[in-house]
């Protein structure tokens, strides 16, 4: 659905992007993480056809991006809204300026007004609602014509827990339904809630990819066992084997026993830090 290959961007001196490929299938979710100014913004905004690259390729199911709008559903990283028109005013102009009329453009807003939480405060300016309400009726603007490729820039940035999960759960939806979908966060948890597919940006590039349990296959865990005496403390990719090791030669009696497998931190931090120039 989504094929970048080999973007390039240049900002003066910057490489917003230097190399940058990645592929997302119809029903994946691409959870794209990197530290800042690594090159997601620059990204997510080339796909949906605001900026273009020096060099490189997107196609949108096949076609460049100003071919494939009605196709993409965007909410950007941050609040672009207008002031003045309401949450139903908003979803009725962008579902209208994407095709949808009469009892489709209804029958979208009504679901999304449900699935995103967006009654009460429906008829208000989009001026006077929270940061929270603000991100919500965002995210219901980019999902409203219900886009086959959805790219979501930091959706829950400053979002409570509530409207975290009643985001999640669309995504999780929308995914389901066969939508291909890039999610932008520096919130990991979300990512293993999501069973995102995980593609770590570094200084423009993508510089690993995979499901958590493939990437984090790769690190060790630590396996920490206590004794009256002495201390073992292994680091170690076969954690249970070198439990297991460490109890037969330990010397009793064994006071603790501590068990960590990587996170999705420890992936995170190792694979930036190990980018190093
Ligand atoms: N219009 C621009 N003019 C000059 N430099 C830019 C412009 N847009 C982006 N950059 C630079 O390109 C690099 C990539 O920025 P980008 O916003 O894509 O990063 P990001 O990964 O989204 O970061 P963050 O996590 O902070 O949102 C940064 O060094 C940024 O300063």
């Amino acid at each position: 659905m989504l094929e970048a290959i080999d973007l390039r961007k240049r900002y003066d001196e910057i490489k917003a992007l230097d190399g940058f490929s990645l592929r997302v299938e119809p029903g994946e979710i691409v959870g794209l993480v990197g530290h800042n100014g690594a090159g997601k913004t620059t990204f997510v905004e080339m796909v949906s056809g605001l900026i273009q690259p020096d060099s490189g390729t997107v196609l949108v199911d096949g076609q460049p991006p100003a071919k494939a709008r009605d196709l993409v559903g965007m909410s950007p990283q941050h609040i672009a809204l207008y002031k003045p028109l309401t949450v139903r005013e908003h979803l009725s102009l962008f579902g209208s300026l994407a095709g949808l009329r009469g009892a489709a453009l209804a029958n979208a807003i009504d679901e999304l007004v449900t699935l995103m939480q967006l009654t009460s405060f429906l008829d208000r300016q989009a001026g006077y609602l929270s940061g929270g309400q603000q991100r919500r009726t965002q995210a219901a603007t980019a999902l409203i014509h219900g886009p086959r490729l959805l790219l979501l820039d930091e959706p829950t940035a400053g979002a409570d827990p509530e409207t975290r999960q009643a985001l999640l759960d669309v995504v999780k939806q929308r995914a389901a339904e066969g939508a291909a979908i890039v999610y932008t966060t520096h919130y990991l948890t979300e990512l293993t809630e999501l069973q995102a597919t995980i593609a770590v940006a570094s200084k423009g590039r993508i510089i690993a990819r995979g499901s958590s349990a493939e990437l984090l296959g790769s690190l060790p865990g630590q396996v920490r066992v206590r004794c009256a005496t002495e201390e073992f403390h292994v680091s170690t990719t076969d954690p249970t084997t070198t439990l297991l090791e460490l109890l037969e030669k330990a010397p009793r009696p064994v006071e603790s026993v501590e068990l960590n497998n990587p996170t999705l931190d420890d992936l995170y931090r190792s694979l930036v830090a190990s980018d190093v120039d």
